[in-house]
């Protein structure tokens, strides 16, 4: 018989969420260690809102709180200032402190209306669809203190000392941007993510990172990161696929700018991008963006 979680993992492959997974075993066994299902997802405030691929990611996340897990949610403190160059052909500019964070609190606010159910409601506001909020998430910004605080030296002494060269160098965002350019403080940016992960698993009892389709490499030196100080850890990583329209073009902004959603737009611009697509595309995104089972969604 399978146990929960692996029920759990199947319907999540079945609805097309899964693109990779480091360390499935491991997931397997929280389901006989309940303090141990603690997952986190972290979101970069490089831009003042967010987009249909956020939700997408929060989704998946409320997927996991449905499972009993704890969820946590990072917004990244330190690694905004660094800028991920993972998906990115260019070296992105630097943003002000200032600017980060204030995207930082707009983001906040628009994770907590879609994660968080109110104690009170606006009049106006759309009814409360009760099955998307997750009863539990916490919202951290801590490890960003912990960072500030922390002197050069440290940080490389804790982080720098366990990952070569070589590793850092074998991951895609590496390889592809080593001879058009890529500087040292992008490379250095899946340190900084590796470190929040190993600071969770260390504080938080964090068993798990959430990512999407372009953060495998940040994911897999978390749990490097992890595995050097704790060799007999149970952690594991889930990489949700691309967000892809019906020619199976990524869906970003920075590659179809007309077409991104904005989580902040009109219900409208929701009603049409939902009602304008293809059938086949509109049958993949009630799998990924609903929770109907197969049978809710065929009798429909
Ligand atoms: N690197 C992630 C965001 C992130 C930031 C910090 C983390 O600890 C984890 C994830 C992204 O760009 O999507």
């Amino acid at each position: 018989m399978p146990n929960n979680l692996q029920l759990f993992f199947q319907d999540l492959q079945q609805r097309g969420i899964v693109a990779n997974v480091a360390n499935l075993d491991n997931f397997y066994q929280l389901e006989l260690e309940p303090k141990k299902k603690v997952v986190y997802l972290g979101i970069d405030c490089t831009g003042e809102r967010l987009h249909i691929g956020h939700l997408f990611l929060l989704i998946q996340t409320i997927r996991f709180a449905k499972e009993g897990f704890q969820i946590l949610l990072v917004l990244g403190g330190a690694t905004s200032k660094i800028g991920d160059p993972s998906d990115k052909n260019e070296e992105r500019p630097l943003l002000e402190v200032e600017k980060i964070e204030n995207y930082q609190a707009k983001i906040k606010a628009q994770i907590e209306r879609i994660l968080i159910k109110p104690k009170k409601r606006e009049k106006n506001d759309l009814a409360p669809l009760e099955q998307f909020y997750a009863d539990n998430p916490k919202l951290l910004n801590d490890i960003y203190q912990i960072l500030k605080k922390m002197n050069f030296i440290d940080f490389l002494r804790q982080t720098g000392k366990y990952l070569t060269i070589a590793y850092l160098s074998s991951k895609e965002t590496v390889k592809k941007r080593i001879n058009t350019g890529l500087s040292f403080l992008e490379f250095s940016y899946p340190l900084i993510q590796a470190y929040d992960f190993y600071y969770l698993y260390k504080n938080y009892n964090c068993h798990g990172q959430l990512g999407g389709s372009d953060q495998w490499g940040n994911l897999t030196t978390g749990l490097k990161l992890i595995k050097s100080f704790y060799p007999e850890n149970q952690t594991f990583a889930f990489n949700f696929p691309l967000l892809a329209d019906s020619s199976g073009k990524k869906i970003s902004k920075s590659e179809s700018g007309k077409k991104i959603l904005w989580l902040n737009s009109e219900p409208k611009a929701f009603f049409d991008f939902f009602r304008n697509m293809p059938d086949e595309q509109a049958e993949i995104y009630i799998k990924q963006f609903t929770f109907l089972n197969e049978k809710q969604i065929n009798d429909k």
